[in-house]
């Protein structure tokens, strides 16, 4: 390494989302003496704020990006140094980052966040969706816009589908039903009307009106113009910022060039072929399109199930892929099929005094039968959380156990404008074949869907304001045999939580 280490930190955190961050949190708390660092390529932080524990593993929280000298003044032993980590060194137990300092640890946690899987790189015309500044960019160009086409079938294309006003959306699914990474095709029949119907005003003001491209007031402390030159000289422009998080799009106006409202019509069943150019379409002559169609539009896209449809740009809502690459390189991480960094039960990587949590890892202990890991806002809390626990403990000698919200599965969220609560097994994974459904459902009210295994209950699904998350909940984790009850269980004349009271 050509550098000489310019400080050694007892914590050294890479990443500001919100693992980095949580993580930042619990360790200065616990041991406010250690001299901790949080490196992160970003030019904010995310914070958790309005934590609500609303039963014993459902949370909620609104996330906010702030400035970093929130943090610091905070917590006096924190430095927040704001560039890239270029690579690791854990023989050296240190970091170089892109501005050519080095940093050693005593112990690290890997915080770094995932990236966009897109379906092809570097191409103009297909766009993906993780931070403000890409954000901004997509909210740009759909401005413009009169058609897009979303690919995937997960979180980030419901939450488009349902915003996007004032253009044409062709949305590409690989599924039968839509929302296959959250749902069953039950509940996916259940949200398609709203797709159809007006959108209702919006009860709440927005949160987190950050997501604007308006130049900012004279003035103002914190900018995106002045944001991205400091990250431009840190970092590198293409470092990425953390993933966005609950209601990204209320802030910002998800509209298009036309004057229609909502405009959706989903290809089930199919994926990409070919994404073309107007000239690539010309000069292979495509017998695909009608000629008429053929250099209306600046991108074309080819779906497996024979059609061809011309767009503005594609949004490639596709997942995301850990983000490890580069700077990892050069050391010995085992990672798991999906490109993440392992960890053991105590936010351990394979690399000694490594640890890693959020996006960029893939929990690889024995887990309880009714939990899995999701790529969430909450997991990265809960993990940054529980990493930040384990340091402290192993700095101190401390015995640690695994935390009680890797028991069950929970996540809130609101697609479509409705609640939608999912515990446990909520789609009956890994359960194969000898499992049973309840389901109730009120069109237009809720979806309630729970599945039993054996008798027990091991997961739901609720849709709308059904009230009955923490009754579920708790009848989930106590593994009460329900064979008695049967269908009775879902019976909407009986007051479920005075039966089990
Ligand atoms: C559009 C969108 C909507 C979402 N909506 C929801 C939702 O409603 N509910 C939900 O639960 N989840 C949602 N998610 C998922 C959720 O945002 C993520 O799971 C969560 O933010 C991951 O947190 P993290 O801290 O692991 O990573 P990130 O938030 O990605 O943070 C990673 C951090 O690492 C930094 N970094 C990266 N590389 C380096 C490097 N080399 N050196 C230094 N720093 C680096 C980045 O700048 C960033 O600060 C959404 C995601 C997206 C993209
Ligand atoms: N409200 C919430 O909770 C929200 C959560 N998020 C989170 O943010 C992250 C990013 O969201 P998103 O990008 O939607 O990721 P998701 O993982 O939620 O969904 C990705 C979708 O794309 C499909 N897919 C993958 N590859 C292809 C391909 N080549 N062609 C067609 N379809 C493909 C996947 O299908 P398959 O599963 O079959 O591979 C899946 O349906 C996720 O971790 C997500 O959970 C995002 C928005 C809202």
């Amino acid at each position: 390494m050509a550098h000489k280490v310019e400080k050694t930190f007892r914590f050294v955190i890479v990443g500001g989302g919100i693992a980095g961050v949580t993580c930042v949190e619990q360790l200065s708390s616990q041991i406010p003496s250690a001299e901790v660092a949080l490196i992160t390529a970003g030019p904010h932080i995310k914070a958790v704020t309005n934590y609500k524990q609303v039963s014993k593993v459902l949370e909620e929280f609104d996330v906010e990006e702030r400035p970093s000298s929130v943090l610091e003044e905070k917590f006096p032993n924190l430095t927040v140094i704001h560039s890239a980590v270029k690579s690791l060194h854990t023989q050296s137990h240190s970091v170089e980052t892109a501005d050519g300092r080095v940093f050693g640890y005593e112990k690290l946690c890997l915080c770094s966040g995932g990236r966009p899987k897109l379906l092809t790189q570097e191409n103009p015309y297909v766009l993906g969706i993780r931070d403000t500044d890409s954000a901004q960019e997509f909210q740009k160009r759909l401005s413009k816009a009169k058609r897009i086409v979303v690919v995937g079938n997960g979180g980030i294309a419901l939450e488009l589908v349902y915003e996007v006003e004032g253009c044409e959306v062709i949305w590409a699914v690989k599924d039968k039903a839509i929302g296959n990474t959250f749902f069953d095709a039950g509940a996916a029949q259940f949200l398609i009307p709203s797709l159809e119907a007006d959108k209702p005003e919006r009860a709440a003001p927005c949160k987190r009106p950050r997501y604007t491209t308006e130049e900012p007031a004279a003035g103002a402390s914190q900018t995106f113009t002045a944001d991205r030159n400091s990250r431009g000289r840190n970092s590198g422009p293409t470092e990425p910022g953390s993933a966005l998080g609950p209601d990204w799009h209320e802030g910002i106006a998800l509209r298009g060039a036309e004057q229609v409202s909502r405009r959706v019509s989903v290809e089930y069943q199919c994926e990409v072929e070919k994404i073309f150019t107007s000239e690539e379409l010309l000069d292979s002559q495509q017998q695909t399109l009608r000629p008429e169609n053929v250099g209306s539009w600046p991108v074309y896209i080819q779906l497996t199930n024979g059609k061809t449809f011309g767009c503005d740009f594609v949004v490639s809502a596709t997942g995301v892929v850990p983000n490890t690459e580069p700077f990892l390189h050069g050391n010995n991480f085992a990672r798991a099929d999906d490109g993440g960094l392992r960890v053991d039960d105590h936010m351990m990587t394979s690399e000694l005094d490594v640890y890693a949590a959020g996006d960029v890892c893939t929990a690889c202990w024995e887990h309880s039968p009714l939990w899995q890991q999701m790529r969430l806002w909450t997991q990265a809390r809960q993990m940054g959380w529980y990493a930040g626990r384990c340091m402290a403990a192993h700095v101190l000698s401390e015995p640690i156990e695994l935390d009680f919200c890797f028991e069950l599965f929970s996540h809130i969220t609101k697609f479509f404008n409705y609640k939608v609560v999912l515990l446990g097994k909520f789609n009956g994974q890994g359960l194969g074949p000898d499992h049973e459904l309840l389901v109730r459902c009120t069109k237009g009210r809720e979806y309630v869907k729970v599945v039993l295994s054996g008798g027990r209950m091991v997961g739901a699904v609720l849709i709308g304001e059904t009230d009955l998350e923490e009754t579920f909940e708790n009848l989930i984790l106590n593994q009460m045999d329900l064979t008695p009850y049967g269908e009775e269980l879902l019976n909407p004349n009986i007051d479920i939580e005075d039966y089990f009271d």
